[in-house]
């Protein structure tokens, strides 16, 4: 399990600014704004109350304290005989109570890590998103922002990680961790909704780099998926356009190419990413493989790379967090940002995986020829197998939008073959019933059937059995029909982003840059009940996320095919 982290980032935040503030060493930005909002200078922005020496583990967070309970560290707040009395600002009571407390998920901070010699100083950000900001003609010359109203978002905004306040235990999908005793009956309460508060991603006011100072690299690691190409493009673009960054480096095919040898980083900038969205692919590559942390850390220091982007699934995200482990050992100055790509969409908390929706639209072509010909065919049978490791939501969404499959098959459900409850029994009645049947597979789903080559990819992921050629030929012999198999297997992730998924990965890739450039480290950037926010890796890697058989997406394919549970 990971080390933990010191740190409540508010604390910090808070307890800096209003230090500083005495020390005469305000920030600019942040004076700016308030002087424009009419308001008093930020002297009186009142100390944080959480010790900033708090370790939190994302493990062993606190659960059940209340906010109300931790906000009052009576030695850090001062009082009218205080010499240094700050009055609280008006809005704090109103907007504030929530932030800082034990529900808050933090995320490492910079200035928890870095032991450098140069000291570690926010400065204003030249980010900024109204029409009022000068253009940047070329000319070289830093741009100003103008206007700081509303450009920024807060370092105290939250976004709740789960919107669902459950009734009952019994309810749908709630989570319960309660124990029960030899009756049945949970033991402690601890089913009642308590919130958890992440931290909204999105420009600050404050930077933490310097950015004529930044090398920047993007690596990604792992398999294809749509999208990521603009994931690139958008970290490139808001580095150069929205900071002034000038050095952004490809790591080519995965974590080796920080190390390996004659792989060349590949230099990258607005106008060698224009357009790419329009491309499938990945610019830099993809790999397995090469996650050496040492050696990853050892090329980041000498090539003086200071801001890490790297898009990957679970594996790459273990990785990541690792090489940010490494670095903050180390003291280093470098911000390492996740951005989560799967194609399989098995990542934890956040909505969804950018390229998923793309593929489910992808996997349509293929399940509609299946159904063509199994359509047209005396006893005509379509199988597509559709890519999902351990977890069956290409399968699962691909088959619900199809609406013609009559059997959808994922690694989160066994399912038997042979008997009255069996797979070959229901596709013989849907023969009979209505002469076709249509059935999706998700390559991990039946592998006990299947003898795997052994052994785990260069990623460590195991070597899975081929569950298609089997599945089809286990009904051919047990019955006379006509089967078509079709494997779009790497065409689902072949192909460029739809829409829907570029601009998801627009917003993905900016707020990864405003995460490093605010000085988070350990991060990974999702959009949580459609926010975006960040998180730090460890609770997106806590387990993969698996489709849920009792949930009401899986409920909702059992209606529309109407296949019993095989069991
Ligand atoms: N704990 C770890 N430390 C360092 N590197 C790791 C760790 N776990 C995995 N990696 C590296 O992460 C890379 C990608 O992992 P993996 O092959 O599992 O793909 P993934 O990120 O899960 O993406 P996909 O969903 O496409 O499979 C591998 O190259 C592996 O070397
Ligand atoms: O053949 P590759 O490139 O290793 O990728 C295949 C794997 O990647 C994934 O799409 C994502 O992990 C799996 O569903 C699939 O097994
Ligand atoms: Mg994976």
């Amino acid at each position: 399990m990971a080390t933990t982290h010191a740190v409540a980032p508010r604390a910090v935040s808070l307890t800096t600014r209003a230090r500083s503030g005495r020390d005469g060493r305000s920030s600019r930005a942040t004076e700016i704004a308030r002087a424009r909002r009419g308001r008093p200078p930020a002297e009186n922005v009142r100390a944080a109350t959480i010790p900033s020496s708090l370790p939190i583990a994302p493990s062993s967070r606190p659960r059940s304290t209340t906010v109300a309970a931790v906000a009052t560290d009576s030695s850090a707040a001062s009082s009218p005989e205080d010499s240094s009395f700050e009055p609280k600002p008006w809005w704090e009571e109103k907007y504030t109570w929530r932030i800082g407390g034990p529900n808050d998920i933090p995320c490492v901070h910079l200035k928890d890590v870095y032991r450098g010699e140069t000291p570690l100083e926010p400065q204003p950000s030249p980010f900024c998103t109204r029409s009022s900001c000068p253009v940047d003609l070329g000319g070289g010359a830093p741009r100003t922002p103008v206007n700081l109203n509303r450009v920024f978002v807060s370092e105290l905004d939250r976004v709740l990680l789960k919107s669902m306040a459950f009734g009952s235990p019994d309810s749908l999908s709630a989570e319960c961790d309660a124990t029960c005793d030899d009756d049945g009956e949970p033991v402690c309460d601890v089913c009642a909704f308590e919130p958890e508060f992440c931290i909204r991603a999105g420009p600050r006011a404050e930077i933490y780099f310097d950015p004529p100072t930044v090398h920047a690299a993007i690596v990604n690691c792992g398999g294809l998926c749509p999208g990521i190409n603009d994931v690139i493009r958008s970290v490139v673009t808001t580095l150069e356009v929205g900071y002034g960054v000038q050095k952004i480096s490809g790591i080519r095919f995965g974590f080796g190419g920080f190390w390996k040898d004659g792989v060349e980083n590949l230099p990258l900038s607005r106008k060698s990413t224009s357009a790419l969205q329009q491309q499938g692919g990945s610019i830099i590559g993809c790999g397995r493989g090469g996650g050496d942390v040492p050696k990853i850390v050892d090329s980041i220091e000498s090539q003086g790379i200071n801001m890490v982007f790297v898009i990957g699934g679970n594996g790459t995200h273990a990785g990541a967090n690792a090489v940010s482990k490494e670095c903050a050992k180390r003291g280093l100055k470098v911000s390492v940002v996740g951005i989560p790509k799967t194609i399989d969409n098995d990542i934890l908390h956040i909505d969804k995986t950018f390229g998923f929706d793309t593929a489910v639209e992808e996997a349509q072509k293929a399940i509609q020829a299946a159904a063509v010909e199994a359509k047209s065919a005396l006893n005509g049978v379509g199988v597509v197998k559709l890519m999902g490791r351990q977890s069956g939501f290409i399968a699962l969404h691909a088959s619900l939008a199809n609406g013609n499959v009559d059997v959808c098959l994922i690694p989160e459900l066994p399912f038997a073959m042979e008997g009255p409850t069996g797979v070959v029994a229901h596709v013989k009645r849907l023969l009979d019933n209505q002469g076709h049947a249509i059935i999706v597979l998700a390559e991990g789903a039946g592998q006990e059937y299947v003898q795997g080559a052994g052994g785990v990819d260069a990623g460590g992921n195991p070597k899975l059995g081929d569950i298609g050629p089997w599945f089809c030929k286990r009904l051919k012999q047990e019955m006379s029909a006509d089967v078509k198999y079709i494997d779009p297997t790497y065409m689902v992730r072949g192909c460029a982003a739809n829409a829907h998924d570029s601009i998801y990965c627009a917003i993905l890739g900016q707020n990864a840059v405003h995460g490093a450039m605010a000085g988070y480290t350990g991060i990974s950037i999702g959009m949580v009940n459609t926010h975006a926010v960040f998180l730090p890796i460890e609770r997106l890697i806590e387990k993969e996320r698996l489709v849920d058989p009792d949930g009401r997406m899986w409920q909702r394919l059992l209606t529309s095919t109407g296949q019993p549970d095989f069991y």
